[in-house]
């Protein structure tokens, strides 16, 4: 599992683990990752130029006593310091060392470095840039049209400008890294977007944390996560023992959705896969997937994939039923907030939205909810009183209770039409053998952008061909 805290936990932990160490211990242990790291990237030490950008606190301190480590490797040092005060003791140590530094003065450098270190600001930085930072960071990595550039960029604990708890962007300028090298967890930052690309390739450094901090709200399912919660067939098991999943999804005018639904709940993880609905659907379903059967008893429903306006009846007649559902696409539209069964009772439920859905159903705009992912799939999860998995390159599965898994999986390919429709049916699939909703939206998205990463192999995919690996990438897990 990968956890991600919020600043106020880290500096909790790490005020516990200092008091027990000698001042100064923390940072140099960073400071030590941070130059080792580094010194990777430069694949080498003599005739290596890598220049600092130092702000005001602790996270510039890092940069230069890192700054220190390399200088004394043989690695050319320059702090360009954006601050009049910075870490005193960082900055001796790299004089000491025989690294340079100067202050701002708006001149860029002669000749670019191989690798610039932001050190502006860490967990304590405002979002944005002040424009000197901002000015300093495009004469040392300038981009050209494409945002393409000759020096590599190397963040130290997070990307300066990057809203750290939140995973939000600032209005203004901030880093963007190729690799960013963080300490004792990860920061929220690092796994929600539009925040984590900024982040590049994320580094973790051990400086003995882990005991001092509470259980994440914010975490990602590793391999070995995903394996554990797989459900798998015991003995004595029959497909109805199992779990049916049934499918109400397609139309005359959506035929393939519902083809994609039934491809993604019919990946083995069920015993028994149910189509009900459109009757020309129904026939190349038969076609497509022979095992597939008509009405009966199910233990749980995917509702609304690629529906038409009979979708709200479909969606009644699900939660009739009062077993699991995914409510996806066109059935989100006929949700009632909090979502429960005729009766009034509660029902098991995922909501899989992308952010165009996400913001109909919280009759917010789109571009706010792609801007602040994290804070509007906890509103959704809670104001619908349910799982809400919204889709996205890092999809959120949001909780009810405030929790929230990220799923790092997948290729950028997997943006392809119907893949949507493929992760519902699988999804339900999960319900049907009995995992939780929080579960199963997790361990299905997870599956969903494994078996497109397995598919893909760096080229192009659609979404049938995400179906059909899924089976691939579940016999690995188990191996
Ligand atoms: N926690 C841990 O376990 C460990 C933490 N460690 C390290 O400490 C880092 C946190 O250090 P930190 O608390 O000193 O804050 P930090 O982020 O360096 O800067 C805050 C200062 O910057 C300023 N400032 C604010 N916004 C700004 C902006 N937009 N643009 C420009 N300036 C801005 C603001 O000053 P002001 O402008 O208000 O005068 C404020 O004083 C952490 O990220 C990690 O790297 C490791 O060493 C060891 C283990
Ligand atoms: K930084």
């Amino acid at each position: 599992m990968r956890a991600a805290h919020t600043e106020a936990q880290v500096r909790d932990a790490e005020a516990a683990l200092a008091s027990t160490l000698a001042d100064g211990a923390l940072m140099q242990r960073a400071a030590t990752g941070l130059a080792y790291a580094v010194l990777g990237l430069l694949g080498g030490a003599y005739g290596r130029r890598v220049v600092l950008l130092v702000g005001s606190g602790a996270n510039g301190g890092d940069a230069l006593h890192a700054g220190a480590l390399l200088a004394r490797r043989g690695v050319a040092v320059e702090a360009v310091l954006l601050s009049e005060a910075v870490h005193a003791e960082g900055l001796a140590a790299l004089r000491a060392a025989g690294g340079r530094d100067r202050g701002w003065d708006g001149t860029g450098p002669r000749r670019l470095p191989d690798v610039v270190v932001d050190g502006i600001v860490g967990i304590g930085g405002r979002p944005g840039l002040k424009p000197d930072a901002a000015a300093a960071l495009a004469a040392y990595a300038p981009e050209d049209d494409t945002g393409a550039r000759p020096v590599q960029v190397v963040a130290v604990d997070v990307p300066s400008g990057v809203e750290v708890d939140t995973g939000r962007l600032p209005d203004g300028a901030h880093v963007r890294a190729d690799l960013t090298v963080t300490f004792g967890t990860h920061k929220v930052a690092h796994l929600v977007d539009p925040a984590s690309p900024a982040c590049g390739a994320v580094h973790l450094v051990d400086i003995g944390l882990g005991p001092h901090l509470p259980p994440a709200d914010v975490v990602a399912l590793q391999a070995d996560d995903v394996a554990a919660l797989l459900p798998r067939p015991g003995r004595a098991a029959h497909k109805y023992t199992r779990g049916v999943v049934g499918v109400r999804a397609g139309s005359g005018r959506y035929p393939g959705a519902g083809l994609l639904a039934v491809a993604g709940a019919a990946s083995g993880l069920a015993g028994m896969v149910r189509y009900v609905g459109d009757p020309t659907v129904l026939d190349r379903v038969r076609e497509a997937h022979p095992e597939v059967v008509g009405v009966g008893r199910v233990q749980s429903w995917t509702v609304g994939s690629g529906g038409d306006n009979r979708a709200g009846a479909a969606l009644r007649a699900a939660l009739a039923d009062e077993v699991p559902l995914v409510v996806d696409a066109e059935a989100l539209r006929h949700l009632d907030a909090p979502v429960r069964a005729e009766d009034g009772s509660s029902v098991p439920a995922v909501l899989t939205p992308h952010a165009g859905e996400l913001a109909s159903l919280l009759g917010v705009e789109r571009a706010d909810v792609e801007a602040d992912q994290l804070a509007y799939a906890r509103r959704a999860a809670q104001r619908y009183d349910t799982v809400v998995l919204l889709k996205g390159p890092h999809s959120l599965v949001a909780h009810p209770d405030g929790r929230v898994r990220v799923n790092t999986t997948g290729p950028s390919w997997l943006a392809t039409a119907g893949a949507g429709d493929v992760l519902a049916g699988l999804v339900g699939a999960l319900l049907a053998t009995g995992l939780d909703p929080f579960d199963a939206a997790a361990v299905g998205s997870w599956l969903h952008g494994a078996a497109a990463t397995y598919a893909s192999q760096g080229g192009p995919i659609v979404a049938s061909d995400v179906a059909d690996a899924v089976g691939e990438v579940v016999r690995s897990l188990l191996a």
